[in-house]
């Protein structure tokens, strides 16, 4: 990859490379906006489309013209984006729509006035998260079914499909929960590594890499991670587990847990169960006291989990007729119901903005984040959104790459699913690309990529 760098609107200082956009032929990005893109949002009409008799059955005939004019609208915006016309303003007044307007402005001044903002020129990241950000559009100026997520039934169905690994993973934590009084903090450590990499490699089962094909967990999580090891590039999770551990105990002082860890959710399904085992892991040994998670306003990137979502997965777990997966879930359960626990969205992550906007564009979520321990990123478009989805060299270092993000330590739990990676040994990106050219999008890798205070 080259350090093209952009002065642009004088946005962008100097050695800061380009936004990834599909202005480049053939690019990622370029076959995801012209490919990948157009078939997510004729699933999302096909589903809509198939929900017909569900809307008339509860709606009646306003259910029907809701219905039709959804997906007039989809049908237009796939137009939109298969001829590269400009992007539109959104036009639905929720409370997050002067923001996006907002946004497409500043995307403007940086292109400068010789053309307009459209699919094909502005940066990928952005118009991705506005494609969906104009499916939610779609929905919700069409009442009565304006609350109709367009993408659960998938995520449903990769829930349901990976129920043997969320037994099998369940069961684990009920054998690591009976024996955690006797554990020595190297057993401790193990088990924590275990839960870390199963909460990284759930990632690879999101379902907008696959335009919403089925994928799903189905041998067992923990058996698998052995032969798995080889293809994590970066694992940082060493300074993860010293980031955990010396909070537990500053100096002096008689606290002995780190009060608190945020998880930034990615997908629902088998994914959301992993990362619910791993937090009631991080509570249950007592290394963490309180988890925040956070989740996204509305459906977004096909998978990614909503406090619907949310609860739902719990539920299901519940209800599991299975033990250690009921058991699982009636804890989960109980931590919410207690404050142990707590699930919060802000409308910046269905934002388009990189995280080192965060702070002076959504300052009151900064301001929660800096207030954790540690805060864990899940997934791929979190970590293009740390790294600002940019063209940086794979040597670059995390931290230039984030950009003065730095609320908290924090890691980054990511399997490979688009082009950018930093951080890497020199000589390590090369390797890979004559070994498997496509190692940066074909899910097959993972990063445990960490910032913040090294620590020994
Ligand atoms: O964030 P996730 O769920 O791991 O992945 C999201 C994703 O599938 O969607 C985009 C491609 O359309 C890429 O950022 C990435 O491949
Ligand atoms: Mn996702």
């Amino acid at each position: 990859l080259t350090s093209a760098t952009t002065m642009a609107a004088g946005q962008i200082g100097y050695g800061v490379p380009s936004s990834l956009s599909a202005k480049v032929t053939g690019s990622f990005a370029y076959l995801t906006i012209r490919d990948r893109m157009p078939t997510i949002l004729t699933k999302a009409i096909d589903t809509i489309h198939r929900n017909k008799n569900k809307f008339f059955e509860e709606h009646g005939e306003e259910g029907i013209s809701a219905e039709k004019q959804a997906i007039s609208l989809l049908s237009k915006l796939r137009n939109e984006l298969q001829t590269d016309k400009p992007l539109l303003e959104l036009m639905d007044g929720l409370s997050d729509t002067e923001s996006w307007n907002q946004y497409m402005q500043r995307q403007q001044r940086q292109l400068g006035d010789q053309e307009l903002v459209s699919w094909f020129k502005s940066p990928w990241l952005y118009v991705e998260c506005y494609m969906y950000r104009r499916i939610q559009e779609a929905i919700w100026l069409n009442p009565p079914i304006n609350n109709f997520d367009v993408f659960n039934e998938g995520k449903t169905q990769s829930f349901f499909e990976s129920q043997q690994a969320v037994m099998a993973l369940c069961t684990y934590l009920g054998d690591v929960q009976k024996s955690m009084e006797k554990l020595s903090e190297n057993q401790l450590s193990e088990h924590f590594n275990k839960l870390l990499q199963v909460s990284l490699w759930g990632n690879k089962c999101d379902l907008s890499i696959s335009a919403g094909q089925e994928n799903s967990q189905k041998a067992s999580p923990i058996d698998s991670l052995p032969s798995l090891q080889s293809f994590i590039l970066v694992n940082d999770s060493n300074m993860v587990w010293l980031t955990l551990t010396s909070s537990r105990r500053p100096e002096g002082s008689g606290q002995k847990t780190a009060d608190r860890v945020d998880i930034v959710l990615d997908n629902a399904g088998f994914e959301l169960v992993t990362d619910l085992v791993l937090a009631d892991f991080l509570v249950s040994s007592g290394l963490v006291r309180h988890i925040h998670f956070h989740g996204k306003c509305f459906p977004w990137f096909v998978s990614d989990v909503t406090a619907n979502d949310f609860q739902w997965t719990i539920r299901q777990t519940m209800a599991a007729n299975h033990k250690w997966m009921s058991k699982s879930g009636y804890q989960w359960q109980s931590y919410l119901n207690e404050g142990i626990w707590s699930y919060h969205d802000h409308p910046f992550w269905t934002q388009p903005h990189e995280f080192c906007d965060m702070a002076a564009d959504a300052p009151d979520l900064y301001a929660t984040l800096q207030e954790a321990n540690l805060v864990l990123f899940k997934g791929d478009l979190n970590y293009r959104k740390l790294t600002g989805d940019r063209a940086w060299g794979h040597t670059v270092d995390f931290c230039t790459a984030l950009r003065g993000f730095e609320p908290a330590p924090l890691c980054s739990l990511r399997t490979l699913k688009a082009n950018v990676q930093v951080g890497l040994q020199p000589g390590q990106g090369e390797k890979l690309s004559t070994q498997d050219p496509s190692w940066m999008t074909n899910g097959k890798y993972a990063v445990i990529q960490f910032h913040g205070p090294k620590l020994e």
